[in-house]
């Protein structure tokens, strides 16, 4: 007989908690998957890339799991000729950290590389961004999910194709067909030049 089972001093644990003991197991083992796009169009771009990607890797609760080739791209959204060219990168991750948790993240390597906020679009030494995770779908302006400009982007989509070629972005169709839909003017992969998935 279990003896534990009849020991007075040992009291009932409440429901609740079982349940969020529960979920904070599932979380746990259970991670999953991100997409962050990565820009820099100020300072060493190559070096400020590999360094995000590096911190990020350096971050209890994410593995970077693929990294894909490097694009010099023309800067999006802005009067042609006013910014530096940008290289953009996406990476593919796994975590147990939750969608706020990532991007207080994302924004705490962002501060590393000394990004500076003032305009929108204005020119910067790194910019991460989440453009999936899971099959998350929010509208809440702190982090839109999928990322609400992703798929109009050639930037994010072509790396993302190189690395997943199955890709889908929630709600918006196979990144494949998005692609073809978008000019690749302006969005050129460097080959002379890589990023390293880290060890
Ligand atoms: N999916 C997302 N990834 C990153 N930031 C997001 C996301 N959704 C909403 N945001 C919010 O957008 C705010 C502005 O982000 P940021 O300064 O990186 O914009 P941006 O890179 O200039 O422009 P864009 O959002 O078009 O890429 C952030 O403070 C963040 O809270
Ligand atoms: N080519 C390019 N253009 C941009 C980029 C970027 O990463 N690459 N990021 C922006 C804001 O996120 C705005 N415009």
């Amino acid at each position: 007989m279990n003896q534990t089972q009849f020991d007075p001093t040992v009291q009932p644990v409440p429901t609740s908690v079982v349940e969020q003991v529960d979920a904070a197991d599932t979380t746990l083992s259970n991670p999953h998957r991100a997409v962050l796009s990565l820009g820099a169009n100020l300072g060493n771009r190559l070096e400020t890339l590999q360094g995000a990607i590096d911190a990020l890797e350096d971050t209890p609760g994410v593995r970077v799991k693929a990294v894909s080739p490097v694009y010099e791209t023309e800067p999006w959204g802005v009067e042609p000729g006013s910014q530096p060219s940008y290289f953009n990168a996406v990476v593919l991750l796994k975590t147990t950290l939750p969608p706020a948790s990532l991007l207080e993240r994302a924004h705490a390597v962002e501060e590393a590389f000394h990004r500076v906020r003032d305009e929108r679009w204005g020119p910067r030494t790194l910019d991460v961004d989440i453009v999936a995770y899971a099959d998350v779908v929010s509208d809440d302006p702190t982090l839109t999910l999928p990322h609400p400009r992703a798929h109009e982007r050639a930037f994010v989509l072509a790396p993302w194709h190189d690395v997943e070629p199955d890709a889908r972005l929630t709600g918006r169709g196979t990144v494949a067909e998005l692609l073809t839909a978008l000019t690749r003017d302006g969005v050129a992969p460097r080959g002379d030049l890589e990023l390293r998935l880290p060890e």
